[in-house]
């Protein structure tokens, strides 16, 4: 095998103004059993903020970071981003690759928790480029996934303290609830996703000194009688306020790595009505975005696949991740409607 000689950012894309949100949802959703009412919903989702996501603009951001913590670090790879579900997509990336004479990729996955939509769909999608691409279309590794890595449950303690100071809530008696984007069961029975976030949540919170949390889900987007990973943030919220006023609440997005349209809408604009309407204090904690400690471990992620030092950094029960993926990693066999 060659060297590896670049770094490829990997990310879901976002529509840039209201004529691109149905083309990019029909993208999304292609393949997957969502009714048409359901997609329009998050029609207006989007629209209500000008049709455009802000995922690209921080994509835009990361990878300059990535850039700027290589060079600093020694680390001589050119950085490329390509995307599943809007421009720049993986064919026209790793065109541009190939032209530029690389051979051999290094891709960090803008997902931390292992799921077919996070890992196996990603690298189907790159498979499917390298084809469209052929000849001479550069080889893409995965780095491992990091949702235990020390930098990451650090950066979001950070940001979990951060969030409850800011309402001058005290962590150890204040309800903390984790919120990750909610999947079929016909996808979470096939991967570690929940092992994952629930380490992940136990991680963080331990390290911030959290002691009532709850880990919840958001974003579902399935049939009514498709079961999906439950319960939803405001349904919980709604409980927990029932059986025992809550006074103050803060929300950590732990599942998605930046504030895109889901942390906007479902957070920002749905839970915290649904707080203010019931007198409850809500902050919203950070993600992890481009925060230096965050970046830095994916230039750990990086350069632990450059050397030859098996050593990799993990906290907790399950050990740092697998490099590469087994043959079954992350299968989906969707319900599709008849
Ligand atoms: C069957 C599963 C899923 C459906 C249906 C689905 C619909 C859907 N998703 C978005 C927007 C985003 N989803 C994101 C992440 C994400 N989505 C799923 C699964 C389904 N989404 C998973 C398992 C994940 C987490 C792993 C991942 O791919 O990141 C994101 C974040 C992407 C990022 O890079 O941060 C967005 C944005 C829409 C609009 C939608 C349709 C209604
Ligand atoms: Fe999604
Ligand atoms: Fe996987």
């Amino acid at each position: 095998m060659p060297p590896y000689d670049s770094f490829l950012l990997v990310s879901f894309g976002g529509p840039e103004g209201p004529d691109d949100v149905i083309p990019f949802l029909e993208n999304v959703l292609r393949g997957k059993n969502v009714p048409r009412e359901r997609m329009m919903e998050v029609v207006e989702h989007y629209q209500h903020f000008g049709g455009v996501s802000p995922i690209n603009e921080q994509n835009r951001q990361l990878l300059a970071a990535i850039k700027a913590e290589f060079e600093e670090s020694g680390i001589d790879l050119p950085v490329y981003w390509g995307n599943r579900n809007w421009a720049p997509y993986f064919e026209h990336t790793l065109r541009q690759m190939r032209d530029d004479g690389c051979k051999r990729s290094l891709a960090f996955f803008t997902s931390m928790f292992s799921s077919y939509s996070g890992c196996r769909q990603y690298r189907e999608n790159i498979i499917a480029a390298q084809q469209a691409v052929g000849e001479g279309a550069p080889a893409v590794e995965k780095v491992r996934m990091g949702f235990n890595h020390p930098l990451f449950i650090e950066t979001l303690a950070e940001n979990l303290r951060a969030a409850a100071q800011s309402i001058d809530a005290d962590l150890m008696t204040t309800q903390v609830l984790f919120t990750a984007h909610s999947i079929p069961y016909s996808m979470s029975d096939h991967c570690d996703y929940e092992r994952q976030l629930n380490e992940a949540c136990c991680l963080v919170a331990e390290m911030a000194g959290a002691d009532q949390w709850k880990l919840v889900y958001q974003s579902r987007s399935g049939p009514p009688q498709q079961p999906w990973l439950e319960p939803d943030v405001c349904d919980a919220i709604t409980e927990l306020d029932d059986s025992s006023p809550l006074g103050s609440l803060v929300v950590m997005p732990i599942g998605f790595v930046s504030d895109h349209m889901e942390v906007l809408f479902d957070l920002d604009e749905e839970a915290a009505e649904l707080c203010k309407s019931r007198g409850i204090k809500m902050a919203r904690a950070a993600t992890a975005g481009v925060s230096p400690k965050f970046v830095s471990m994916i230039r750990e992620l990086v350069q632990e696949r450059l050397s030859d030092d098996p050593m990799r950094r993990a906290l907790g029960d399950l050990g740092p991740w697998h490099d590469v993926c087994p043959a079954d990693c992350c299968l989906y066999t969707p319900q599709r409607r008849p």
